[in-house]
C-alpha cells in the first residue's frame, strides 16, 4: 500500500480526500434511473434489471417456503452450530439496547413521557453480489425481533443456482417473514416504493456496494434508512510491536470484501509499515478473492506514518474509519481519545471477523466518515418514539402566562387564546399575574 509520510495536517488533507464521503455523479445518476423505472413500472422492472445486472432470469421474485425449508433442513450441522452460536452472542448484545421509554411525574398534576413502538413494517437488504452473508441477516434481523417489529422482509441478489442455502438457513433461524431474491438499487427501489409483489416499507436496513448505498440516500424521505453502510474498512493503529503479518491479515479481511473496500494503516514505525506490505504481498498470493482484495489494496488503501500514537488517534478520528483496530499496549487506555469509529477492536487478539461474525456487537457500521455522526445498527433503529403530556387545570394555571406571552411574542395569537379557553371563568379569559 502507498506509504504517506508528511505532517499531521497535510496527512489529514490527504486522507479526508480519499475517504470522506465522495459523490460519483455517474452512480448518482443511474441509480436514479433504476428507481424511477421501478417506481413506474414495478415487477417488470426488477426482471429486467435482475438479467441486465446478475444474469439471472427470474420466475418467482419470492423465494418459495418449500425452497427455504429444505435448505434448513439441509444445512450441514457445524454451520448451524456456528449461526446459533452468533444468534446467542447477538441477542445477549443486542437485548441491552432495547429502551422501554419513560414516564414522569415530577410536578403535581402534570405527566409526561415518551412511549416506545416498533416500526410496523422494515426491508432488510443484504448483499450478495460477490460473496453470500448470512451473518449479515443475524445483524439485522436479531435486534428487528428485539424491538418487536412485526414485519420484516428481506431483499438479496438473485443468483443462477439459486439463493445461497447458508443464507435461506439463517433467515429462517431468526424468523424472516419474506425473501424477495433482488438485488441492487433496484431492491431498493422496490422496498422504498413497493411493487405488485414486493411490500413497501417504513425503513430499509443493510448494507451493501456503491449502488445499495447510493440508492438508499436517493430514498431517504420516502422511507427512512438506517444510514450509509457502503463498501467496508478498516483502519488499523499499530506501534512497532504489532506483528505484521496479523496487521496484513486484518486489513485484507476487509480489502476482499470490495474493490473499493478501504484498508488504512497508521502506524508510528516506518520499520512495521514496510513490513506489513512485505506481508500483504505474500498474502495476497495465495487469497482466492486475490483480484478484488489487490484492487482495494492498491487504489484505496494506505498507511500513514505519524510522529506519535497522539497523532495517530488524531487522525484515525478524522477518518472516522467503520472498523478500527488499536494494536498498541494497554489499548483500553486509548478508548477515550476514539471519537469517530463505528466498531473499536481492542488489542491483538480482538482480530476484525470476531467482530464480524460472532462476538455479538453489530457489523453493520456506517462508512465513508460516516460514523462522525451514525451509530451502529441497533434495537434503537427500529423502533420510533411518541411523547405524550397530560396536566391538570390547576398545574397548567401556574405555566399559563409564559405560554400567552411566548405566543403573542411570536404573533401567533391563536396560540394564546387556546389556552385562555381553559380558564372560561376567568373574566377575559386567562389574565396573567403582575
Ligand atoms: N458497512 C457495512 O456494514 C457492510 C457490511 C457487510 C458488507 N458490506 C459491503 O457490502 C458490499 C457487498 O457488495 P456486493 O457487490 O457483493 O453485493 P451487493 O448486494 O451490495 O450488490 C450487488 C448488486 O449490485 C448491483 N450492481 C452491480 N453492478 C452494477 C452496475 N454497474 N450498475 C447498477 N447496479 C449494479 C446489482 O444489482 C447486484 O445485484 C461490499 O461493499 C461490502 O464491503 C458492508
Ligand atoms: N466486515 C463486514 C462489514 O463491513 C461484515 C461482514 C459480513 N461477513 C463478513 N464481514
Ligand atoms: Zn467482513
Amino acid at each position: 500500500m502507498e506509504i504517506l509520510q508528511q505532517s499531521l495536517a497535510e496527512l489529514k488533507k490527504q486522507v479526508n480526500r480519499r475517504t470522506q464521503q465522495a459523490t460519483h455523479p455517474e452512480v448518482e445518476a443511474s441509480v436514479a434511473a433504476i428507481l424511477a423505472d421501478v417506481q413506474a413500472n414495478g415487477d417488470a422492472a426488477l426482471r429486467q434489471y435482475s438479467e441486465k445486472f446478475d444474469g439471472v432470469t427470474l420466475t418467482d421474485l419470492q423465494v418459495p417456503q418449500a425452497e427455504i425449508d429444505a435448505a434448513y433442513n439441509n444445512c450441514a450441522p457445524e454451520l448451524l452450530a456456528a449461526l446459533k452460536l452468533a444468534q446467542r452472542n447477538i441477542t445477549s448484545f443486542h437485548k441491552k439496547e432495547i429502551s422501554y421509554g419513560f414516564i414522569d411525574n415530577e410536578r403535581a398534576g402534570v405527566i409526561r413521557g415518551q412511549k416506545v413502538t416498533p416500526l410496523a413494517a422494515v426491508g432488510l437488504y443484504v448483499p450478495g453480489g460477490t460473496a453470500a452473508y448470512p451473518s449479515t441477516i443475524l445483524m439485522s434481523a436479531i435486534p428487528a425481533k428485539l424491538a418487536g417489529v412485526k414485519k420484516i422482509v428481506m431483499v438479496t441478489p438473485p443468483q443462477k443456482e439459486g439463493i445461497n442455502p447458508a443464507v435461506l438457513t439463517a433467515a429462517k433461524l431468526v424468523g424472516i417473514d419474506a425473501i424477495y431474491q433482488i438485488g441492487g438499487a433496484q431492491a431498493i427501489a422496490a422496498l422504498a416504493y413497493g411493487t405488485e409483489t414486493i411490500p413497501q416499507v417504513d425503513k430499509i436496513m443493510g448494507p451493501g456496494n456503491i449502488f445499495v448505498a447510493t440508492a438508499k440516500k436517493q430514498v431517504f424521505g420516502t422511507v427512512s434508512i438506517d444510514m450509509i453502510a457502503g463498501p467496508s474498512e478498516i483502519g488499523i493503529i499499530a506501534d512497532e510491536n504489532a506483528a505484521p503479518a496479523q496487521v496484513a491479515a486484518d486489513l485484507l479481511s476487509q480489502a476482499e470484501h470490495d474493490k473499493l473496500a478501504r484498508p488504512m494503516l497508521v502506524t508510528t514505525s516506518l520499520t512495521l509499515a514496510q513490513a506489513v506490505n512485505v506481508e500483504l504481498e505474500k498474502q495476497l498470493a495465495t487469497l482466492p478473492r486475490q483480484e478484488i482484495a489487490r484492487a482495494s489494496v492498491d487504489n484505496q488503501g494506505f498507511i500513514a506514518i505519524v510522529a506519535d500514537l497522539d497523532d495517530a488517534f488524531t487522525l484515525m478520528n478524522a477518518i472516522a474509519p467503520e472498523h478500527l483496530e488499536v494494536q498498541v499496549a494497554e489499548p483500553m487506555t486509548y478508548l477515550a481519545q476514539i471519537e469517530n469509529a463505528g466498531s473499536v477492536f481492542l488489542g491483538s487478539t480482538a482480530s476484525e471477523p470476531l467482530g464480524d461474525y460472532v462476538a455479538g456487537p453489530n457489523h453493520i457500521l456506517p462508512t465513508s466518515g460516516t460514523a462522525r455522526f451514525f451509530s451502529p445498527l441497533g434495537v434503537y433503529d427500529f423502533v420510533k418514539r411518541t411523547q405524550f403530556i397530560q396536566y391538570t387545570n390547576a398545574a397548567l394555571q401556574p405555566e399559563a402566562s409564559a405560554i400567552t406571552t411566548l405566543a403573542r411574542t411570536e404573533g401567533l395569537e391563536g396560540h394564546a387564546r387556546a389556552i385562555e379557553a381553559r380558564f372560561p371563568n376567568q373574566p377575559c379569559g386567562y389574565k396573567s399575574r403582575g
